[in-house]
């Protein structure tokens, strides 16, 4: 069965924990994609009536086309659940997010959720986080400064932060939807998660990293041999 199969058989399942009335948090990325898709034809169907805050500008023009109601946080500034993808979870359901540019929104987002499910298929779990290169979303001021401040954060001689670039571009930096940039950092392995999510918060150019500890409360991973709900 293709990745992308999977993707859509968490989707579907994690559709189990959305109920009429609920203000849902909408991810990005492909699996979130699927998920969109499959809550707009049960809306449409009349089987579930509820609202959706996008987590990035791509996840709003996808709610539209498939008719799932929007609302803002501004207007809905708390939410009762989030369904989002992720590029790599552990079994304390940790997450590395990002590798789709919409970390910042995603982390607002899933903060202000009573719940936030993961949907994933079997190869983004994983014992230790960091083989995915983890995004730090910084602002453009001062940016080669703050990409030295993050490898000294990550305490690895020779790290160097590579700037995410515009996929099928020339070589241009990415920009996110509130206007930053990306750094990817490769770790390989991130063995105190906790500390160097941390040291990444505390340096000013830095807006926000795609370590999202403590938010995940629930996985729904599908796999070749069926789907694991972990929480
Ligand atoms: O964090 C994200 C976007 O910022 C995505 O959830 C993550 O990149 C997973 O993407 P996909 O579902 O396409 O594998």
């Amino acid at each position: 069965m293709s990745s992308d199969e999977l993707k859509r058989r968490a989707a579907e399942r994690a559709l189990t924990f959305v109920t009429s009335g609920m203000r849902l948090g909408l991810g990005t990325g492909s699996t979130a994609a699927h998920f969109v898709e499959l809550l707009g034809a049960r809306v449409r169907a009349g089987h579930l009536d509820v609202v959706g805050v996008p987590t990035s500008e791509a996840t709003h023009r996808l709610a539209v086309q498939h008719g799932v109601p929007l609302t803002s946080l501004d207007d809905t500034p708390e939410l009762d659940l989030t369904v989002d993808g992720a590029d790599e979870l552990d079994h304390d359901l940790r997450l590395i997010k990002g590798g789709g540019g919409a970390l910042l929104r995603e982390k607002i987002v899933a903060a202000a959720s009573g719940r936030m499910v993961v949907i994933a298929d079997q190869s983004k779990l994983v014992a230790t986080l960091g083989r995915f290169p983890l995004p730090v979303e910084v602002i453009p001021f001062g940016y080669r400064s703050t990409a030295l401040a993050i490898a000294r954060a990550a305490g690895k001689l020779g790290l160097d932060p590579v700037l995410h670039l515009r996929s099928g571009s020339s070589g241009s930096p990415f920009r996110t939807d509130s206007g930053n940039l990306i750094y990817d950092c490769d770790l390989r392995a991130i063995p105190d998660a906790d500390a160097l999510a941390a040291a990444l918060t505390a340096i000013p150019g830095v807006v926000e990293h795609g370590l999202f500890i403590g938010l995940c409360s629930a996985a729904v991973v599908a796999g070749a041999d069926g789907i694991r709900v972990l929480d």
